[in-house]
């Protein structure tokens, strides 16, 4: 499958996968940034694309960058719903308690991954079908860390 895609910004690369077989497709900052600790910016990744209908595209952040300077992405993963044809844009937000993150316009700040997704149609019923979890949930399986 191709992925049709539009540079918004032609003075940007392309975005690319890093190695083949690589799942995310890197994206890039349109614009330069800075985020004081705690802080969220959307920026642009100067891209707009054509997902294939069944399809969805997510937005994840970069591990590296996550790990290296707290910087993540408020909605993660973004959704991107195939008939959706405008820029993509990330909303960045720093989770460092003390340092500023200062992006660079070009500097690899998020990725795409492109899924198959079911689309079911939605049927109102009055009841489900019993289970053996039932409605427990939130961990009542127990297990976790005391708090
Ligand atoms: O990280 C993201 C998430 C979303 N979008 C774009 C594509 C997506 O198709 C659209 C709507 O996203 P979503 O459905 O998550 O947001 P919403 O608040 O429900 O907006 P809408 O009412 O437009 O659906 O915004 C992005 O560019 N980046
Ligand atoms: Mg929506």
């Amino acid at each position: 499958m191709a992925l049709r895609i539009v540079r918004l910004d032609k003075d940007l690369p392309l975005p690319a996968r890093a190695h083949p077989g690589d799942a995310g497709v890197d994206l890039y900052s349109t614009t330069d940034a800075q985020l004081r600790p705690g802080r969220r910016q959307l920026v642009g990744t100067g891209v707009a694309i054509a997902l294939p209908h069944g399809t969805v595209g997510l937005i994840h952040p970069r591990s590296g960058l996550a790990a290296r300077a707290g910087l993540s992405i408020v909605n993660t993963p973004g959704t991107i719903d195939a008939g959706y044809r405008g820029e993509i844009k990330v909303c960045l937000i720093n989770l460092d308690p003390e340092e500023p993150i200062l992006i660079k316009r070009g500097d690899r700040i998020a990725q795409l991954l492109v899924q198959r997704v079911e689309l079911p149609s939605l049927e109102e019923v009055d009841e489900l079908d019993d289970t053996s979890r039932g409605a427990g949930g939130y961990g009542s399986s127990g297990g976790h860390a005391a708090l």
